[in-house]
């Protein structure tokens, strides 16, 4: 008998590879000191969300940029599978960002001239996917995030959580593995937060792993792990 291959959309397609962070630190030089954003830090991110709380200024950014690999630590690497993400230059780190990851922002950059549908069709565009698989699959994604039927609205004419939730099909555009999601509620209502929260908790569900910066203690509570930073230091909360 065979099995249907599951739908890239509906499963991160590709083989869940975890996400380590090995005695990861940053230290930044800072007027004729320096100041520890984040101390060393060893923790594997499993499938599912993971919310990471914290006052201003506690480093969750910080974590946030080393584990997608747009900064370089200090001590430490990050581990993805097989592939030590720390040790690759920036060309190769970009290009396995591209395959690997997908980002959600506080602000949700979606580009004005385009309608939702052109928007998360856009990086499909540029991974050269041929017109018709590119439109079918954004058409997918959108119905992921219950917005099959905003696919002609620009920006404009999309509220701040449907503008949030064409980010995210967006960000799944790539069908990563990893979700980085750096306070993607910022910016919207408790409720509206709540729902956005919800589709990211549906992504987690499908087998990626998602971590989401929040500073927002209900919407933490809602993930199924727990980090709290605090003057850098990370720890697990239960
Ligand atoms: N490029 C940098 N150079 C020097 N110091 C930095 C740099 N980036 C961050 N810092 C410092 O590192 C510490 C952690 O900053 P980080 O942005 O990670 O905090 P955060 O928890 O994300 O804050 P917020 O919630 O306000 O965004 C802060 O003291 C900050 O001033």
């Amino acid at each position: 008998m065979t099995t249907a291959a599951p739908s890239p959309v509906t499963s991160a397609s590709t083989a869940q590879p975890a996400l380590h962070a090995l005695n990861l630190s940053r230290v930044y030089p800072s007027g004729e000191g320096q100041v520890q954003a984040l101390a060393p830090f060893t923790h594997t991110f499993p499938p599912g969300l993971t919310a990471v709380v914290g006052p201003s200024g506690s480093g969750k950014s910080t974590l946030l940029n080393l584990l997608a690999g747009f900064d370089q630590p200090t001590t430490g690497q990050v581990l993805i599978g097989d592939t030590n993400l720390t040790l690759l230059d920036e060309s190769a780190r970009a290009d396995f960002r591209l395959k690997h990851y997908g980002f959600v922002f506080q602000n949700h950059n979606l580009v004005s001239i385009l309608t939702a549908l052109e928007n998360v069709e856009f990086p499909l565009t540029l991974a050269g996917l041929p017109p018709r698989e590119r439109m079918a699959r954004a058409r997918e994604l959108l119905a992921l995030v219950g917005l099959e039927a905003r696919g002609r609205h620009f920006p404009a004419q999309l509220s701040g959580g449907e503008a949030q939730r064409v980010a995210i099909a967006r960000a799944l555009a790539g069908d990563p593995g990893i979700l980085l999601a750096d306070e993607p509620t910022g910016n919207l209502d408790s409720k509206t937060g709540e729902l956005v929260l919800s589709q990211l908790q549906t992504i987690a569900r499908q087998g990626r792993t998602v971590v989401l910066i929040t500073h927002d203690r209900d919407i933490a509570a809602l993930a199924d792990h727990h980090l709290q930073v605090r003057d850098g230091v990370v720890g697990v909360v239960d």
